[in-house]
């Protein structure tokens, strides 16, 4: 299509049949959508119908078959021509699917035009990957990862034109090693087909990967690090796929396919987990320490289990309703517009992520001129916690559709700091069930939260060791309290929970980074059925 008078963009309206009659059909580039409706009057709700450009995935011509050749008297005249277009079809929850729409007409210029100017279109999507680096853990969650990738995803890759490089893992921290190997610039992407500690080992070959090649040591706390731009694509097959749902709303492998063909990009914060100027970790989605620490540590010998484990551990760890005490320092993150008591929560182009780092990006130009960032205000919080939780995102997942902390952002430069502290069993449920309903979890008088952009934790247990104040006492009474035996404090540490890895230190320093890397995801849309999803349906049921 050529550039109208004035810079407008053209538009391609032809009569084409669709079904068994003639619809008008409109190629708006200036809207940037693809519409039909029935000329005829008078119009019945729902007649018109559009997608998106954005939102197609592919076109392609069609031989009419059989049953779709009984459109009325043209199929006795003449030869008919046909494309067909597949796009994106919204369905309830955030799930999408593919479907397609065949328009055929008599005059075969008419069509290959209709399928040039289509293709055309789909070219200028920039943002769209046309070549993907595949890691499939064949083992995460109930080991579907490469039967879910060859019938599911494959399929539409290869629809929408897009090559692929498949490995399939044969052990833990293939995947990631791998990625300091290959050339990664040659890919629009890498997808990771497993669970969260699937996308943690492809999140970490890339991160590390970059700083690498850019230099930069990653023992360094203090290290302003390398933003990594290739974008990563999470299929869900694992246990708890929280990174997937906090990022798209669902846990579905077909969605996440049709997020990466669009070429979607979210954002996401990535925090760095350091000890003694050591780099131990990057975090995503969920730092936990005490409830969720334990939890995953007793639930990794129990990976036969499936997902399964982590309800059986769960329930262990819950029963023996440890706590532990430790010192809490932390920076308040003052640069976000949000709190995590909002009501509201980070969605599809969020406001307050875009100002954050805005924001921030700001304070670090000044930051020479001012102050430097390790030289701001440090809380510091004593005390004997069940759990002490930090967040980069909501956390929600399908044990958890509001997550841990509902109004977290995605890309804000913070993460929500949750600490619960010591109480009864009760109150401690009181608050789990809180992760599965609408109450507010933060409205005890044992939980406090706050946004910070950095902290730093030290177990009681390390700071008496520090001091060498040896207890002989701990030693023989093992990890029993010595002067309260049936108290439920514990005198061995937890473990870290590092977005589903356990971390050797309990003794950490953690920073927040703000959108260090980025998905094929747009954030969670808002549950309203938009237009263009509400006239797919009804064009659907006008067929
Ligand atoms: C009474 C019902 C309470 C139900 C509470 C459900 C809470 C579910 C919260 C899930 C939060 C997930 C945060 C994401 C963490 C991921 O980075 C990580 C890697 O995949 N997953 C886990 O660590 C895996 C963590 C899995 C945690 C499962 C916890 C299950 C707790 C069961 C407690 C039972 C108490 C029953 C008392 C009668
Ligand atoms: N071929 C393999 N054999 C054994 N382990 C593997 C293999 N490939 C990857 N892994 C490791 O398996 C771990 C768990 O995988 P994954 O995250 O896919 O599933 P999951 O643990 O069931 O799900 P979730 O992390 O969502 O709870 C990852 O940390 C990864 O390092
Ligand atoms: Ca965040």
């Amino acid at each position: 299509m050529e550039r109208l008078p004035g810079g407008r963009r053209p538009r391609l309206v032809s009569s084409l049949g669709l079904g068994r009659r003639s619809w008008e059909v409109t190629l708006d580039e200036e809207r940037g959508r693809l519409a039909w409706r029935d000329p005829r009057p008078p119009r019945r709700a729902g007649e018109n119908c559009f997608v998106p450009i954005s939102e197609i995935i592919s076109v392609e011509e069609t031989e009419l078959n059989k049953k779709q050749r009984n459109i009325g008297k043209w199929q006795k005249m003449t030869k008919l021509h046909a494309f067909t277009v597949y796009y994106v079809k919204k369905a309830r929850n955030h799930r999408w699917r593919c479907s397609d729409v065949t328009f055929w007409c008599v005059d075969e210029h008419l069509c290959n035009q209709w399928i040039q100017a289509l293709k055309e279109l789909l070219e200028m999507q920039k943002s769209r990957p046309k070549q993907l680096l595949v890691y499939i853990n064949p083992y995460g969650g109930k080991r579907q990862g490469k039967r879910i990738y060859e019938q599911k995803v494959a399929p539409l890759f290869s629809l929408a034109s897009i090559s692929t490089d498949v490995v399939i893992t044969e052990h833990a921290n293939h995947a990631k090693d791998n990625l300091f190997e290959v050339n990664i610039y040659k890919y629009d992407g890498v997808v990771c087909v497993g669970g969260d500690g699937m996308f943690s080992e492809v999140m970490h070959g890339l991160i590390g990967r970059i700083q690498k090649d850019s230099g930069i040591d990653q023992n360094n706390p203090k290290a302003s690090l390398v933003q990594c731009n290739i974008r990563i694509g999470i299929i869900p097959a694992g246990s708890t796929d929280c990174i997937c749902y906090s990022t798209v709303g669902i846990s579905d492998p077909v969605t996440s396919a049709l997020h990466i063909i669009v070429g979607d990009c979210q954002p996401l914060d990535v925090s760095s987990v350091h000890h003694n100027n050591m780099f131990l970790k990057y975090s995503v989605s969920l730092l936990g320490y005490g409830f969720y620490g334990d939890i995953l540590k007793d639930s990794e010998k129990k990976r036969w289990m499936g997902p399964m484990r982590y309800d059986y551990s769960g329930f262990k760890t819950f029963l023996s309703h440890h706590y532990y005490e430790g010192t809490i320092a932390y920076q308040p993150a003052k640069h976000t517009l949000g709190s995590p008591r909002d009501k509201d929560s980070c969605r599809t182009g969020c406001y307050i992520c875009k100002k954050s780092e805005q924001q921030l990006a700001e304070q670090h130009k000044d930051c020479g001129l001012k102050h430097e960032e390790g030289e701001e205000e440090w809380k510091v919080i004593k005390g004997k916690f069940l759990a002490i939780n930090a967040v980069n995102m909501s956390c929600a997942c399908p044990r958890s559709p509001k997550g841990l902390s509902p109004a977290a952002h995605l890309a804000d430069g913070s993460a929500d700091l949750i600490l619960v502290r010591k109480c009864s069993r009760f109150d401690f449920l009181r608050y789990l069930v809180r992760h599965t309903n609408q109450d507010d979890q933060f409205d005890f008088p044992f939980v406090d939260v706050y946004r910070v952009k950095s902290f730093q934790f030290t177990s009681k247990l390390s700071e008496d060791n520090e001091s060498n104040v040896m207890d002989i006492g701990k030693k023989r009474f093992g990890q029993f309290c010595r002067d309260h035996p049936a108290c439920c404090c514990n005198i061995v540490n937890s473990t870290w929970n590092c977005d589903g890895e356990t971390l050797d230190s309990s003794a950490i320093e953690v920073r927040v980074h703000c959108q260090l890397m980025k998905l094929f995801a747009r954030g969670i849309e808002e549950n309203c059925k938009d237009e263009a999803a509400y006239s797919q349906n009804s064009a659907e049921q006008l067929l």
